[in-house]
């Protein structure tokens, strides 16, 4: 049965055809046409298994890494992909049914390289809701890491920082998250399940894996980061917009560190098919929760601190990957 499937510039397609044709998205103009502008529709579009299975055979007929770390790069953090050597990049709009990545600051493109000697692939660029898409669209690449090959997840981001101890620079190793949207019965997981990803009720207590976050908290000593690592609970709102002072001031009596817009869905995602997790967000500004201040959070400065702090999270990120390798190889 063929299904419709709603792409990213609003275009209905069969992909019954897509399906039979697979090999007819290579890197040529043959793709269907989609622009920088998704749907605005929050309505789940239906990444089944079937079209999930068909982006990997898409992609790893297309490169010879064989990758066991999956990582998405934060709003501004996108350079650690230009660190992969050998690498195969994949533009969004080049692979079937993938939505494309809008906001300035993220490149829009799936890289799979080596990452000093270690095979890896890398979401240069992610989705997020205020884009226009479904949860379940924003994390669906995930998904697709995991039938590429990943056991293991490496999720940045860009966050305000709500703790007051906590300065513009620093790195926030994420120990848990609040699902605020998830308040509101908004769910990536929502709708029917297919058991080929996992079960219908995925325990979440255990979502980053302690051991990594451990590493990360030893090798943040080792690298003399001490002073600037955190570890604390992030949570995602649908944005665009940043917060109200009053917004901040709830969630900050609720126990939340650091505010962002994305990562949440995707872990979820990430553990619903038995994924393990490292998460951190690099604080790119500081909450604003009294009314009396002149100073406005605005993304140019959340991708400006990004920049700024690239090789110190380009090292962090290396080294946790060294470590996850070490981890894969000594359970062989
Ligand atoms: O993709 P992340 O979560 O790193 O980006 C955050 C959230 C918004 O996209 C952007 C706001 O400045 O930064
Ligand atoms: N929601 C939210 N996302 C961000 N991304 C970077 N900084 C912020 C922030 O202050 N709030």
């Amino acid at each position: 049965m063929s299904q419709i499937i709603i792409n990213g510039n609003g275009n209905h397609y069969d992909d019954s055809h897509k399906i039979k044709n697979g090999n007819s998205y290579k890197n040529n103009n043959s793709s269907p046409p989609r622009t920088a502008s998704p749907i605005f529709s929050y309505v789940n579009e239906n990444y089944s298994y079937e079209i999930i299975d068909n982006i990997k055979n898409y992609l790893m007929a297309r490169t010879k890494i064989r990758p066991k770390i999956g990582i998405i790069c934060g709003t501004g953090l996108g350079h650690l992909a230009e660190n992969l050597t050998e690498a195969d990049s994949f533009p969004y709009e080049e692979i079937p049914n993938f939505p494309v990545s809008t906001v300035a600051g993220h490149a829009g493109r799936m890289v799979f390289g080596y990452l000093n000697g270690i095979e890896v692939m890398c979401m240069q660029g992610r989705f997020h809701y205020y884009e226009g898409y479904a949860l379940s669209t924003c994390s669906m690449p995930v998904r697709v890491m995991k039938f590429c090959g990943c056991t293991h997840l490496i999720a940045t981001n860009a966050a305000g920082g709500l703790n007051s101890s906590y300065n513009v620079g620093d790195i926030m190793i994420v120990k848990d998250h609040i699902n605020i949207m998830g308040f509101a019965g908004n769910s990536p997981l929502q709708g029917p399940n297919d058991h080929r990803f996992g079960p219908r009720f995925p325990p979440m207590n255990k979502a980053y894996d302690p051991e990594l976050i451990d590493i990360a908290l030893r090798l943040s000593k080792e690298m003399k980061m001490e002073s600037e690592t955190r570890c604390g609970v992030y949570t995602c709102v649908g944005g665009p917009n940043y917060e109200t002072v009053a917004e901040l001031r709830m969630w900050k009596i609720l126990g939340v560190d650091a505010v962002g817009m994305s990562t949440v869905h995707e872990v979820i995602t990430a553990r619903h098919c038995n994924l393990k997790v490292f998460g951190f967000s690099l604080i790119t500004n500081k909450c604003e929760t009294e009314y009396d201040t002149h100073e406005e959070t605005n993304h140019d400065d959340v991708v400006t601190i990004g920049q700024r702090r690239q090789a110190k999270i380009t090292n962090f990120v290396t080294r946790m990957v060294e470590e996850i390798n070490n981890l894969i190889i000594n359970c062989q």
